[in-house]
């Protein structure tokens, strides 16, 4: 695991992200939604830097599922808070692809918002597959697997204050490892033979 970003340059970076943000809306009232579960951490940190009064939502969306490529994608509203015609500020860690925030944009502009803008902590520098772009970015990333700060890879390493480059090797590991696991069977555990 080699570190790409410590715990000091990222929060200078959110410190700036927040600094253009708050530049942007001029102290309008704003929506944030995080985009769960990678922006955890980005999103707890930069809410409190923040100057305007907020309202605070969720939402979830999953496409890299136990992987470092991006599959079918996920979204769950169901936590989604009242967004008709508000400014909506997504925040999300990562935009790689672009496909999560391409659908999510769409989903809150149908909640009839008002503005639909985006955060983002890191973007990574590489050929996005969709037309969109977020508004605000922290951090331009080298086209290499990231973890920490939020950032998973099968749900691991999300609390690392760092941001690290997770290397070949590593993910051949944890991949091993994970198919060597035999699920748990609750009979066997039950009567003792588990
Ligand atoms: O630009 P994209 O290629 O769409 O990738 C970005 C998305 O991928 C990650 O989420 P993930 O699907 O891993 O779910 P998670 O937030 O639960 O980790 C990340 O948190 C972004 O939401
Ligand atoms: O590089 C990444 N790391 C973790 N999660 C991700 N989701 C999209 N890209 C990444």
């Amino acid at each position: 695991m080699r570190v790409l970003l410590n715990e000091t340059q990222l929060l200078d970076g959110v410190r700036q992200l927040a600094a253009k943000i708050d530049e942007h809306y001029q102290g309008r009232p704003l929506t944030v939604v995080a985009v769960m579960t990678g922006s955890v951490v980005l999103f707890a940190d930069l809410i409190r830097m923040l100057s305007m009064p907020l309202r605070v939502g969720v939402i979830q969306a999953s496409s890299y599922r136990g992987g470092v490529k991006a599959g079918e994608l996920a979204v769950d509203t169901d936590m989604l808070l009242d967004l008709q015609g508000r400014d909506v500020l997504l925040v999300d860690d990562i935009f790689d692809t672009g496909r999560t925030l391409e659908r999510l944009t769409k989903i809150v502009q149908d909640r009839g918002a008002q503005s639909v803008q985006s955060a983002m902590l890191l973007r990574k520098q590489r050929t996005h597959d969709v037309p969109i772009r977020p508004d605000f970015v922290a951090f331009e990333i080298p086209d290499e697997f990231v973890v920490g700060y939020g950032l998973d890879y099968r749900d691991m390493y999300r609390n690392l204050p760092y941001l690290a480059i997770l290397d070949e090797d590593e993910i051949a590991r944890t991949s091993e490892t994970h198919a060597a696991a035999k699920p748990i069977d609750p009979q066997a555990v039950a009567s003792g033979n588990g």
